[in-house]
């Protein structure tokens, strides 16, 4: 038997998850599941016994009572309650008003939730919501967050209602869209976001095949063989003891909230760079959470010693002259997308003088592509440890503080292409001085 798939598809109303997650259901044999008829199902229920589907205490003792069932058809689950199974009526325009107040309600989806996570038992699952990556199955590595242009979904919704012989103009449908849309990401029961480590499509740039496309090559990547294998983990390991035993030894060595570092999926650390100490600071601190790939000047690959530790300890080769070293940048958005931990300094080169500088453009680039989080890291003390100025050596104390994770749906909020770029590196830096700032005024205790 192959090995059970979870596919988990969020996205606004409209963007293509139902459509797409049937398409994988077919092409991997998996069980396709549709929980947003699960919030209609209970909204259809409410409507048919008459309950005001606006007052919590009035849905509960209802939906309680109900009796649900549930079976497979044409590798789609499907409902009944209490013996009728709803049908075309979940997608009549009444259940459609009235379903995002229903799936706002924290009882509602505690019931939803459960039956949804019930449904392992039947093999491969296709499921599409609004949290089935981020509360349902947050677990699994196939997530992805679907979405399109509100334009591109209000048009397709229209035009798939006319098709249903309903009459609602495009501007209602538009309306009405944007009304739930709100609705179901200001709600304070898990509302629809960007589960951490999901792989976003923008539908509007495709049609129903390049999606699937996009998709199953997305699960296609990510079953084959983990490219954090360039890390020798055994180089990883000594080289770690080794430098972190030196470091706190000679530096005292500090590191706080360093379990802001997902263990999983990929990631991105974005520190300061103030000193030769940083890359070793960092990668010994982090080594408790899991191994990561830096990127260094290629220069340094010249001697060959040097060179073949580099490439054991998996540090990616950065062609500085170049400017934006495409080669580097591909191979760091492919080991992000594979689920590595990649670590960066955006300002590029060390600080001449100990101060923060702005990011290099190449950073927000590859934050935007590589598609994953990023915890911002501020190394203190490295720079009067051993600085591009000072005299070699010296044994100053080195503190490396870890923040909170950078959220990719902070990122995508700063919008998408060329101009996000560079508001993506102005936000690491932002966050890396936010962190300096509290560690100065002592209010980073652990
Ligand atoms: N990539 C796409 N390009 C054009 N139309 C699409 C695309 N994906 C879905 N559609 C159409 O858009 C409508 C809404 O898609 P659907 O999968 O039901 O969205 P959702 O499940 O996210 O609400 C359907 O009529 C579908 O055929
Ligand atoms: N996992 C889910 C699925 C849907 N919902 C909500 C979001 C919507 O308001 C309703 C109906 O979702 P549905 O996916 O059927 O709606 P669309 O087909 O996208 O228009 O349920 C949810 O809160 N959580």
């Amino acid at each position: 038997m192959s090995k059970q798939r979870i596919i988990a598809i969020d996205g606004p109303a409209a963007s293509g998850k139902s459509t797409v997650a049937r398409e994988a259901a077919k092409r991997l044999n998996c069980v396709y599941v549709d929980s947003g008829a699960f919030y209609r199902g209970v909204t259809w229920k409410m409507l048919r016994e008459g309950v005001n589907t606006k007052n919590p205490l009035a849905v509960l003792p209802v939906l309680l009572k109900s009796k649900w069932k549930f079976e497979v058809r044409d590798r789609a689950v499907f409902f009944s309650i209490d013996g009728v199974e709803p049908g075309e009526a979940l997608r009549d325009k009444d259940v459609r008003e009235a379903v995002s107040d229903i799936a706002a309600m924290p009882a509602v989806r505690k019931f939803v939730v459960s039956n949804l996570r019930k449904l392992k038992k039947l093999g491969s699952l296709a499921m599409e919501g609004r949290d089935i990556g981020s509360v349902v199955f947050p677990k699994t590595p196939y997530k992805f967050y679907l979405d399109a242009n509100p334009e591109e979904r209000a048009k397709r919704r229209h035009a798939e209602l006319i098709a249903r012989g309903e009459t609602e103009k495009a501007q209602e449908v538009m309306e009405s869209l944007e009304r739930r849309d709100k609705k179901d990401s200001t709600r304070k029961a898990a509302p629809l976001k960007i589960a951490d480590g999901a792989y976003v499509i923008d539908t509007s740039e495709y049609d129903v095949e390049g999606v699937a496309r996009v998709l199953l090559g997305r699960i296609s990547d990510l079953e084959k063989p983990r490219s954090d294998k360039m890390i020798n983990p055994i180089w990883y390991r000594i080289a770690c003891k080794f430098l972190g035993m030196g470091l706190k030894v000679c530096n005292n060595i500090q590191a706080y909230g360093v379990q802001n570092v997902p263990k999983s999926g990929g990631v991105i650390i974005a520190s300061n760079h103030a000193s030769y100490l940083d890359p070793p600071a960092v990668g010994a601190c982090s080594r408790r959470m899991r191994m990561t790939h830096f990127m260094a000047r290629d220069t340094l690959f010249k001697n060959p010693l040097m060179g073949a530790f580099l490439h054991r300890v998996g540090v990616i080769p950065l062609d500085r002259e170049r400017g934006g070293d495409l080669k580097a940048m591909k191979t760091a958005i492919q080991l992000l997308k594979d689920g590595a931990c990649v670590a960066l300094f955006p300002e590029g080169t060390r600080s001449p003088d100990g101060n923060l500088q702005p990011a290099k453009p190449g950073i927000g680039f590859l934050v935007a592509k590589g598609a994953a989080p990023v915890v911002p890291v501020y190394v203190h003390g490295s720079y009067e440890a051993w600085s591009k100025h000072s005299d070699g050596f010296q044994r100053k104390p080195i503190n490396v503080i870890y923040g909170k994770l950078i959220t990719q749906e902070e990122i995508q909020a700063l919008g998408r292409g060329k101009a996000a770029y560079p508001l993506i590196g102005d936000l690491i830096m932002q966050r890396i001085a936010e962190l300096k700032q509290k560690f100065e005024a002592g209010e980073i205790t652990e």
